[in-house]
């Protein structure tokens, strides 16, 4: 008879991939936390009681199978699930000290300091530099500062070059992938704290997905990211930290590296050996 064997769990995965390092540890500063979080869209409920931080110049992942609510959960960190009709957002988003979830906030201010960049390029139909100029000069920026906010956001994401010769042509002229670099510039040029990307690479080609991953790893010097992804490898090449979610569920967050390798929940590792999802 053959002997059945126990595998002890947790049971070390070895991905195929390449997975980030931890960066040298030092004091990490939490730039927002979630508590309890819950969303519901009519009779869905869609996120359960979410707890999470994102930490001051880090990378953090959203990864899950379709429907799990990473979309969900991002759009509530600068309120665009006000703009959808029927969403109801429960618990608290506390920033600096201050819950971000309270209606008596101005979300247009918030939308300035936690900006978003959408799965598709989504330019204004207007130049590459009204692009960028559109919002700081709502907001007073003079002709002077506006110049230099254009050609800094644009160096920011290795854009400038490119683009330097055709500012005042229309930016639907721009690929894909400079069109979706247009974007993160526009969400930088009123200097955030936070951007959120919602699968920023999944229309784009491989070239121009390892130049925003490559933008990624830059801009987290100056700015937090939280960033959803379907692509694990990706994932697990550019974040500090994951968040594997199922079903709404919060199931497992950690520093992407040990949570890769050698995941803490039997879930957690079902889905990065592909078992299911
Ligand atoms: N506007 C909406 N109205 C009603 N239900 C919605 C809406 N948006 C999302 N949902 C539901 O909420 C749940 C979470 O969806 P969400 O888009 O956040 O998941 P996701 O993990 O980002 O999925 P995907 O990876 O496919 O984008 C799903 O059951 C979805 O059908």
């Amino acid at each position: 008879m053959p002997q059945t064997i126990t595998v002890p769990f947790p049971v070390q995965v070895k991905p195929k991939f390449k997975i980030s390092q931890p960066q040298e540890k030092k004091q990490l500063r939490v730039q927002l936390e979630t508590v309890d979080l819950h969303v519901y869209y009519g009779e869905t409920h869609a996120v359960k009681g979410v707890d999470l931080p994102l930490y001051q110049n880090t990378v953090t992942a959203f990864i899950g199978p379709s429907g799990c609510g990473k979309s969900t959960f991002l759009r509530c960190l600068n309120r665009m699930n006000d703009t959808i009709p029927g969403a109801r957002v429960e618990g608290r988003i506390m920033v600096e000290g201050i819950d971000i979830n309270q209606p008596v906030i101005n979300t247009s201010h918030l939308r300035r300091h936690i900006g978003m960049v959408f799965q598709r390029p989504n330019p204004f139909s207007k130049s590459i530099y009204e692009n960028i100029a559109f919002a700081p000069r709502l907001y007073g920026a003079s002709k002077k500062d506006l110049d230099r906010i254009v050609e800094e956001s644009l160096k920011k994401v290795a854009l400038w070059d490119e683009v330097k010769d055709r500012l005042h042509k229309t930016a639907l002229a721009l690929s894909g992938g400079q069109q979706q670099r247009l974007c993160i510039a526009r969400a930088i040029a009123m200097n955030p704290r936070i951007i959120l990307l919602d699968e920023p690479t999944s229309a784009l080609d491989p070239i121009s997905t390892g130049k925003v991953e490559e933008l990624v790893q830059e801009l987290k010097k100056d700015f937090t990211i939280a960033i959803v992804s379907h692509n694990m490898q990706q994932a697990a090449r550019i974040s500090d930290y994951t968040a594997y979610f199922y079903m709404g569920n919060l199931v497992e967050f950690g520093e992407t590296a040990q949570l890769f390798t050698n995941p803490k929940k039997k879930e957690t590792e079902d889905y990065l050996t592909g078992r299911f999802g």
